[in-house]
């Protein structure tokens, strides 16, 4: 399919949740387009999971409209919905894999859900395709979850979301949990994974390097709304404290000095490059 630039994926206008007393989201609106990484930040309990899950149908709201590919996807039957849930992942919080499953097994839930009549053999097939494809090794495949490390888990969970070859991921904190090198290779693998399947991307993280390795704008929840979406250097420009206080603490100054010195590094590379007599390039 011919990619569209600027095309909404996601629409979100006039969203409002609540549970009991207590509001979510109020007039929340976002819309996130074709083929980018789109971050959700906010403190905790700003609603970002349960605008995800708003977003892919698990939570009714009170109000407003959402759109994926141009369809609603409020109070839509399971059966209604296969169409559009076919073409998106979701790797929750913690990787969500069932733990008497093993992880070829786990891959291939969404694949029999929505094939029921593909055989064994090619479920085997692409189960052990999509493991591989998450840098995880081939013999990872037949062993159960409670056998992986926590990084091994994660990228098992985003082997099952990629299951069907989606258009669109949805990432709940991929990297919580992770230490910093695993973390930064999960922000790899996305960011390649997103190149070489041109996949859009929502990502709600609190990992401020990954906001800064990876994502193409961010959004930022708080006062049960967005209250501004932007690249990294025009939220920096807001004066809003919370994002003042996220950008410019001392975890922001630190992922700000890692990724400048990233910048560094790459504009150094590629003017010697440029500088380099023809044929002394990178050997290959
Ligand atoms: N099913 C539910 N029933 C009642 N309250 C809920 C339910 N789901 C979420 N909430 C409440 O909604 C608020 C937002 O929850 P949510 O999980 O979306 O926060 P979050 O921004 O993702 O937080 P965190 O960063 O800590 O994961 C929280 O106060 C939570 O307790």
């Amino acid at each position: 399919m011919a990619r569209r630039d600027n095309e909404t994926v996601i629409s979100v206008h006039g969203l409002r949740n609540s549970f009991g007393e207590q509001v979510v989201h109020d007039g929340l609106d976002v819309e996130v387009r074709r083929g980018e990484i789109f971050g959700v930040v906010g403190g905790s309990g700003t609603g970002k999971s349960v605008l995800m899950r708003s977003i892919i149908g698990l939570q009714v709201p009170d109000e407003g409209e959402i759109t994926v590919f141009g369809e609603s996807t409020i109070g839509r039957e399971e059966t209604e919905a296969v169409d559009i849930r076919k073409r998106w992942g979701v790797l929750f919080q913690g990787g969500a894999l069932f733990s008497t499953l093993t992880v070829a097994e786990n891959v291939q839930v969404p694949l029999r859900e929505f094939y029921p009549h593909l055989d064994q053999s090619l479920l085997d097939e692409i189960a052990g395709y999509k493991v591989v494809m998450t840098g995880l090794s081939a013999d990872a495949g037949p062993k159960y979850p409670a056998e992986l490390s926590g990084g091994m888990r994660k990228r098992a969970g985003l082997a099952r979301a990629l299951a069907l070859d989606p258009e669109l991921l949805f990432l709940d904190e991929p990297t919580a949990g992770l230490d910093p090198i695993g973390a930064a290779a999960f922000d790899e693998l996305i960011a390649s994974l997103q190149k070489t399947m041109g996949l859009t991307v929502f990502l709600i993280t609190h990992d401020l390097d990954t906001l800064y390795a990876i994502c193409d704008r961010v959004a930022v929840l708080a006062d049960q709304k967005v209250i501004a979406v932007g690249t990294i250097d025009e939220l920096l420009a807001l004066d809003h404290p919370w994002i003042q206080e996220y950008f410019k603490g001392p975890r922001g100054r630190a992922a700000t000095a890692t990724i400048n010195r990233a910048r560094q590094a790459e504009n150094a590379a590629s003017r010697t490059a440029e500088t380099m007599p023809a044929g002394l390039g990178a050997s290959d």
